[in-house]
């Protein structure tokens, strides 16, 4: 009887896991790459990613629902405070916990910072990632293997894994959700089967549009743009073959004196803004787009509450 009997097969798991690190430590640009489309936001600036921005792998035997935060940081406005929340409630919901520090970078304060409030999270089963391994030689590599491994035993974080990858290099990418995922609870797919993320697509619209708009200005504008998809409509009398989508949104800036910044001589800036984030717009809609930008003052918005909460935070 026994031996007629089917190989067991391993049980399907599905279940959250999020990237935690330093502002700038990698942890959207390795979602991408695992997920395989552009769904978090990067930027070579810190603090970029305001929402959490959810990408799913799908696979066979396992659904991993990647939870994008932002960076925990000190904070120093209302903002600064609230997005540190967010982090707290995101670690204490997920099943796995990956904390991301660049191999380039010695560990520092930001870094311990960190991984001291992971010690206090005793339940959820950490892998320490070390992430950008192409900008580093095998010797320094180790070295921050080594120095990893060390700040978990000083802070008596047991690392469930350690492991090198470069999401841009295309690395161990793989293996980070091979790691993942025997992590996660037995449970069948939580999400249809092709979906990439739950996050509304007006929010996406928004982070897409934001991105754009900081381009080349993040020196003189770093933190302080903000925008809102005001609405989302096709538009009307259109062939079937041939649809529209009509969007409308703001984009928000802290003092008048930005707007100059933002719309550029004779509105060359704006339209420019419209147009790169219209292209990848469509691309993420798979739809034909007329993009209305406008650009609103919100007097110190990071510091007031009520604007927050308008702004969707
Ligand atoms: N060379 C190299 N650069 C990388 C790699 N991963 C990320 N980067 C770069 O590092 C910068 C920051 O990456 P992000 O993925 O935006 O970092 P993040 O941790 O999500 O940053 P925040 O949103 O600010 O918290 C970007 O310029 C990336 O292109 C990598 O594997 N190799």
């Amino acid at each position: 009887m026994s031996d007629r009997s089917p190989e067991p097969t391993a049980p399907h798991r599905a279940g959250f896991a999020c990237f935690v690190g330093r502002p700038n430590a990698g942890k959207s640009t390795l979602t991408n790459a695992l997920v395989g489309t552009k769904v978090a936001i990067t930027s070579n600036r810190p603090q970029t990613t305001r929402h959490t921005v959810r990408g799913i792998v799908h696979r066979p035997d396992a659904q991993l629902v990647l939870v994008d935060t932002p960076g925990l940081h000190k904070p120093r406005t209302l903002l600064g405070e609230r997005l540190n929340d967010v982090v707290r409630t995101t670690w204490a919901e997920v099943d796995v916990i990956g904390f991301c520090l660049p191999a380039d970078q010695k560990i520092g304060p930001g870094d311990k910072f960190i991984a001291k409030e992971l010690a206090g999270i005793r339940k959820t089963p950490k892998i320490a990632i070390v992430t950008k391994t192409d900008l580093v030689d095998s010797k320094a590599l180790a070295e921050q293997l080594i120095a990893v491994q060390q700040l978990g035993q000083e802070l008596g974080i047991e690392w469930a894994e350690i492991i090198p990858v470069s999401a841009v290099g295309d690395q161990q990418v793989k293996l980070v959700a091979d790691l993942l995922v025997p992590l996660l609870p037995e449970s069948p797919p939580l999400y249809p089967e092709g979906d990439l993320t739950d996050e509304p697509e007006m929010v996406m619209v928004a982070e897409l549009i934001r991105e754009a708009a900081l381009e080349g200005v993040r020196d003189e504008l770093p933190h302080s743009i903000a925008v809102v998809v005001e609405e989302m409509i096709p538009r009307e009398n259109r062939p079937a073959d041939k649809p529209l989508l009509d969007i409308h949104a703001n984009v928000y800036i802290e003092r008048p004196s930005q707007k100059g910044i933002i719309i550029g001589p004779k509105g060359s800036r704006l339209k420019e803004v419209g147009m790169k984030s219209r292209k990848h717009i469509e691309a993420l809609l798979g739809t034909p787009v007329f993009l209305d930008l406008h650009v609103k003052v919100a007097k110190d918005w990071q510091r007031d509450p009520k604007q927050l909460r308008k702004l969707g935070f």
